[in-house]
């Protein structure tokens, strides 16, 4: 994890989200790779082996990590970051 800074200056406060944000890709991609592996694994993998209930278990999870955003505002987050792992999952099965 990141150590929390208090930046004081915009540059300061843009050079902090940059380096959260490599951080979040790298363990975006890292997710993406371990949700396409799960999606091999299910008997029905992709969009049509959809599992909404771990979806809102996981959103409620983090939401006590995050708390300010809350499930609401995390839900359509992580709804995106399922959905692109599943494109993702989908493509690459296609093309192996
Ligand atoms: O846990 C699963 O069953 C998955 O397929 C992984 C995952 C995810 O990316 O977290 C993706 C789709 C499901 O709807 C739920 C969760």
């Amino acid at each position: 994890m990141l150590r929390p800074e208090s930046p004081a200056t915009i540059p300061e406060c843009r050079a902090a989200i940059d380096r959260v944000d490599a951080a979040l890709a790298t363990l975006l991609e890292r997710r993406a790779a371990l949700a396409g592996t799960v999606q091999r694994l299910k008997p029905v993998g992709g969009f049509a082996g959809r599992d909404l209930a771990r979806e809102r278990a996981l959103v409620a999870r983090m939401a006590v990590r995050a708390p300010s955003l809350g499930a609401a505002r995390l839900a359509p987050v992580m709804n995106a970051v399922i959905e692109a792992g599943l494109h993702l999952a989908e493509e690459q099965a296609r093309h192996p």
